[in-house]
């Protein structure tokens, strides 16, 4: 059985609050065989000095900060991740078309090892009565249509989405428009807050290029088998 490859499809979640146990865990993957997030949780306690040690391992981190705030605040932020050495960056779409502009100018400057780009549509915990909620009558499958849209007119590289969406999304997106997912539950796993949600075969067979994979893995008794039965699971669905 195939489980470690050169472009892993599964991104692991690292949301811990205790970075030794961040540390044991990653000490059991493989860069071959998965790619590591760092969220607002763990850089909050334990920083950029912490974020390089994981990216010095030889992981591809993903540092999924998600800014959204001013073009000017934003810029610079990104370019700050972008000296971390990590893999891929974010935003919030809903920041706007100034703002995504301004963060794709800004590594587009930030020189070589520029990470990737991608924004988030509509997190993946809510429902179409929360979406309601903040925007009125808008369907949660239009509003990340729009979304995906817009971000990839203002030149990012793709959007963080639930692979819910990804069949309608491939359709009108270029090819090489990256679908990050989040919301991935293997049958049978506790959905916990995520609400549009899918297995990780289904994801990838609608298209998804990464599946964003935290406490299914880092919750389970034996997280290293998690991720390769995971990994197991989609090896003949994906282009090696
Ligand atoms: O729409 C989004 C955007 C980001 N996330 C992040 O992904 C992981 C998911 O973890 P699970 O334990 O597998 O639920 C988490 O770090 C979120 O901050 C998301 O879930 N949805």
């Amino acid at each position: 059985m195939l489980t470690a490859h050169s472009d892993p499809k599964v991104i692991v979640a690292l949301d811990f609050d205790d970075e030794a146990a961040a540390n044991e865990l990653i000490a059991k993957l493989d860069p071959k065989a998965c790619r590591l997030k760092i969220g607002k949780e763990m850089f909050t306690y334990y920083g950029p000095d912490w974020v390089k040690k994981v990216v010095a391992l030889g992981f591809d981190v993903f540092l999924d900060l998600k800014f959204h705030d001013i073009p000017n605040t934003v810029a610079k932020a990104v370019k700050a991740a972008a000296s971390l050495g990590v893999w891929m960056v974010n935003v919030h779409a809903s920041g706007g078309p100034e703002m995504m502009k301004a963060a794709v100018k800004a590594l587009n400057e930030s020189g070589e090892n520029r990470p990737l780009l991608t924004a988030v549509t509509v997190l993946t915990s809510m429902d179409q009565s929360q979406l309601d909620s903040v925007l009125g009558n808008r369907e949660i499958n239009e509003q990340v249509k729009r979304l995906a849209l817009l971000t990839q007119e203002c030149g990012l590289d793709g959007i963080v989405c639930s692979a819910q969406e990804a069949i309608t999304l491939r359709e009108i997106v270029n090819e090489k428009f990256l679908l990050v997912t989040p919301g991935i539950r293997p049958a049978g796993s506790e959905k916990g807050d995520q609400v549009r949600v899918a297995t990780p075969a289904s994801a990838i067979q609608s298209g998804v290029d990464y599946l964003v994979i935290g406490r299914p893995i880092t919750q389970a008794l034996d997280p290293l088998s998690s991720l390769k039965q995971i990994n197991a699971s989609i090896e003949h669905l994906t282009k090696i």
